[in-house]
């Protein structure tokens, strides 16, 4: 059984049928990617595991609780967190501030779930901010102003954001989207780096294969609203129906 498991999930903007007859099955632990032609539908899907979108039919299940009909926040507290491709950092903040407020939300709001829970200290989450920023190469920017960081930094930043929150699915829309290759390089090697210490399950979108092809332990490949391929990436190399979708596009 998978930690996130999708199973024939539709939606239609008006004549549109962005997402036809879904099936997805996430093992835990692993990097699943998610790859496909512009307009495929990777976030729409993206945005249904989220709670800012609500399917027409199916199912998405997380860690055997359903996730339709929860808020976004609801979805967040049950261990699900999001990288947006445009970083939603607080850029008046110092970098350590940007990563203890969603520790603080984290913390409250499992305290109303559990009031009887152990309860995080102020100290204790500067602990594990100073930790997870140590964990995305930004401990010697902790005192700087998010604003004035590369945008390189942001995207680690609001990595760092999600991490700090302990998710147990982390989901990353084009994390390394308008990056120069060294700092593509070293966003892969950071996020490989916390695979192996967080043992976090990730879903990522991304049109970049190198990025795809470094990470991913399974893709599944999308077009025109429907899975057409999932499998091991040295199977997806060269696939005739990937080819056959990306015709036009990047070579896969
Ligand atoms: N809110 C919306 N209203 C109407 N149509 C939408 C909406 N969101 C997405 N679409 C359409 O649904 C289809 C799938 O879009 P989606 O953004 O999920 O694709 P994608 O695979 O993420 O593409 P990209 O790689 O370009 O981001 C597209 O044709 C898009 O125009």
């Amino acid at each position: 059984m998978g930690i996130l498991e999708v199973q024939n999930v539709n939606k239609r903007f008006g004549g549109l049928q962005a997402l036809n007859n879904v099936n997805l099955n996430v093992q835990k632990g692993t990097v699943h990617a998610i790859i496909g032609p512009n307009g495929a539908g990777k976030s729409t899907l993206l945005n249904c595991f989220v709670g800012r979108l609500t399917p027409d039919t199916g199912s998405v299940m997380f860690d055997g609780q359903s996730l339709l009909g929860l808020t976004p926040h609801q979805i967040n507290q049950t261990g699900v967190s999001r990288v947006f491709q445009t970083p939603e950092i607080f850029t008046d903040l110092s970098v350590l501030e940007n990563v203890m407020i969603p520790a603080f939300a984290k913390r409250d709001g499992s305290f109303r779930l559990n009031p009887f829970g152990k309860v995080q200290s102020e100290a204790e989450i500067r602990d594990h901010a100073e930790e997870t920023l140590r964990d995305m190469g930004l401990a010697d920017k902790r005192n700087m102003l998010a604003s004035e960081m590369s945008r390189g930094d942001k995207r680690r930043l609001e990595m760092a954001m999600c991490l700090v929150q302990d998710p147990k699915l982390l989901l990353l829309d084009e994390p390394t989207a308008g990056m120069a290759r060294a700092d593509t390089n070293r966003t892969i090697d950071l996020l490989k780096h916390i695979g192996e210490t967080r043992g976090i399950t990730k879903v990522v979108i991304e049109h970049d294969m190198h990025v795809v092809f470094s990470l991913a332990d399974t893709i599944t490949v999308m077009a025109q609203g429907a899975v057409i391929v999932e499998d091991k990436p040295e199977n997806i190399k060269g696939h005739p129906k990937v080819r056959e979708a990306y015709l036009g596009e990047a070579q896969v």
